[in-house]
């Protein structure tokens, strides 16, 4: 059985080709941001996603760039944007609206596997590029972060387990995801990140990703010591709800 990660970058290559072929405007303004902490050292990210293979849709009308206002106005310290079409029904020219009209860092969401598509998220506007670690092999990955780097923009190397976690470390990086869903089975563990957290030096920035529903998960992950956290269908379905934990 092809596990839903394999399909997905299968299903996107014709796509991902494109950004070969394509002309792209770098600009260089957009820098690797320093994430401000919303509340005092805990931050969030918050994250504009139509729909996603474990859920379906979410929110398939939603108005994007009032979407990140809000979660602008909210006190978020970055907006992550689904870029991927297919299974989030999401798209570059969503990240390029958002860049318009927000100031806040953006992370670009999407299963990046070769540098042209980091040329595409430069391009857009994005300032955070994701790596998810079990999408790649160690090889493609330090490629990737290091031409990441070279663009100014920031890394979220994502990981779901301990074997993950060491790749990711040998990379030296200044941030890491740790997602509680398993992206094979779509799985959700909050203890995830408490059991990944105890292993990542305190110099290392450490967002904690997925599956956040309620004040009682927020605050669940904020006592693992993490120094933010990534919100999705969450934040779609109710940001005010949740705002009292970034205050
Ligand atoms: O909606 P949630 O459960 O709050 O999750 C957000 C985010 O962590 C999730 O969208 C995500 C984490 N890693 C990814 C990789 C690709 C696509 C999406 C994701």
């Amino acid at each position: 059985m092809m596990s839903i990660l394999t399909e997905i970058i299968a299903k996107n290559s014709d796509r991902v080709k494109g950004y070969q072929s394509e002309q792209l405007h770098l600009s260089m303004a957009n820098k690797a941001p320093f994430l401000t902490p919303t509340a005092p050292d805990f931050r969030l990210i918050a994250e504009i996603k139509r729909a996603s293979p474990s859920k379906g849709i979410i929110d398939a009308t939603v108005d994007v760039v009032a979407q990140a206002k809000r979660y602008e106005a909210l006190g978020a310290s970055a907006i992550s944007v689904l870029c991927e079409p297919y299974y989030f029904k999401g798209d570059f020219s969503d990240l390029e609206a958002i860049r318009a009209a927000v100031q806040l860092p953006i992370l670009c969401k999407d299963f990046i596997t070769t540098t042209a598509h980091l040329l595409k998220a430069k391009s857009a506007g994005a300032n955070i590029v994701l790596l998810i670690v079990a999408a790649l092999t160690p090889t493609e990955l330090a490629t990737l972060y290091r031409f990441a780097r070279a663009l100014e923009l920031d890394v979220l190397i994502e990981v779901h387990d301990e074997g993950e976690l060491a790749v990711a470390l040998k990379l030296n990086p200044r941030l890491i995801g740790i997602n509680n869903r398993n992206l094979e089975t779509f799985a959700v563990d909050l203890a995830t990140t408490a059991r990944l957290r105890a292993l990542i030096p305190p110099t290392i920035t450490v967002i904690s990703e997925s599956g956040m529903l309620n004040v009682p998960d927020i605050a669940t992950i904020k006592a693992t010591g993490v120094d933010g956290v990534l919100i999705g269908e969450g934040m779609m379905r109710d940001a005010d709800a949740l705002q009292v934990m970034f205050r």
